[in-house]
C-alpha cells in the first residue's frame, strides 16, 4: 500500500497494491491490521455506495457532527471524480482551507478523510460509482452541510462554468461563515 500525504495534515491517499494476472487483478481495499501498522487505525462499521448518472454530480460538502462524527475511507468504483476535503475544526492551522484528489477505477486510489473535515465530490464522467467506509452509522439529525460553492473556500471543481447536478439540500447549504462547525482542532487553545 503506497501512503502519499496532502497539504492538509490527517487527510492521506493510499494507493492498495493491484496483483495482476491474465484474469485481471486482486487488490485488498481496505486491511485493518496494514492501516494499524500505517498508523491509520479506523474502525470502521457502514459502507456507503452511490452512483451519479451525469458527469458534473456535485455531491456535499458534507459532514456528521459529534457524537456520530464520520471518518472515511473513499474510492471510485467505476469511472472518474474529484474527492475533496475542507478541514472545519476551529482553531485548526488549516481550517477552511481545501484539497482534492482525482479517484478513479483506474488509478486505484483512496482518500482518508479524518472526523472534522467536510468531504464531496465532482462526477467527471457520466455513470461514476463511488464506494466509501465510515467510521459511524448514518445519523440523520447529525447530519449537516456546507454550500459546495463557498467562495470563502474556493473549491477549484473543474467545472468549466457549467452548472453542476445538486441535491435540493445541497443548493441550499449554508456558506462557512454561517455555520457554527461542531469540531475543535485538537491543538487549540
Ligand atoms: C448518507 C446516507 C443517506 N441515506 C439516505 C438518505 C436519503 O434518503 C438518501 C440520499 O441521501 P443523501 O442525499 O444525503 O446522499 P448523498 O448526497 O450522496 O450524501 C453523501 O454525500 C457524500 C459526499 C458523503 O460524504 C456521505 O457521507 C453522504 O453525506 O440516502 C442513508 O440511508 N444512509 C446514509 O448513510
Amino acid at each position: 500500500m503506497q501512503i502519499e500525504l496532502t497539504p492538509l495534515p490527517g487527510v492521506v491517499i493510499l494507493t492498495p497494491a493491484r496483483h495482476g494476472d491474465e484474469r485481471g487483478f486482486f487488490s485488498e481495499s481496505w486491511n485493518r491490521r496494514r492501516m494499524a501498522e500505517a498508523g491509520l487505525d479506523v474502525d470502521f462499521v457502514q459502507d456507503n455506495h452511490s452512483l451519479s448518472a451525469r458527469a458534473g454530480t456535485v455531491r456535499g460538502l458534507h459532514f456528521q457532527a459529534p457524537p456520530h462524527a464520520q471518518a472515511k475511507l473513499v474510492r471510485c468504483g467505476r469511472g472518474r471524480l474529484l474527492d475533496v476535503a475542507v478541514d472545519i475544526r476551529r482553531g485548526s492551522p488549516t481550517y477552511g482551507q481545501w484539497t482534492g484528489v482525482e479517484l478513479s477505477f483506474e488509478n486505484g486510489r483512496q482518500l482518508l478523510i479524518p472526523e472534522g473535515f467536510l468531504h464531496g465530490f465532482v462526477t467527471r464522467e457520466p455513470d461514476t460509482e463511488i464506494v466509501y467506509k465510515c467510521s459511524d452509522h448514518y445519523a440523520p439529525d447529525c447530519d449537516g452541510a456546507v454550500l459546495w460553492s463557498d467562495p470563502d473556500i474556493g473549491i477549484d471543481w473543474g467545472l468549466g462554468g457549467t452548472e453542476p447536478v445538486l441535491s435540493d439540500k445541497d443548493a441550499r447549504a449554508p456558506r462557512l461563515a454561517d455555520f457554527d462547525t461542531p469540531f475543535t482542532w485538537e491543538g487549540a487553545a
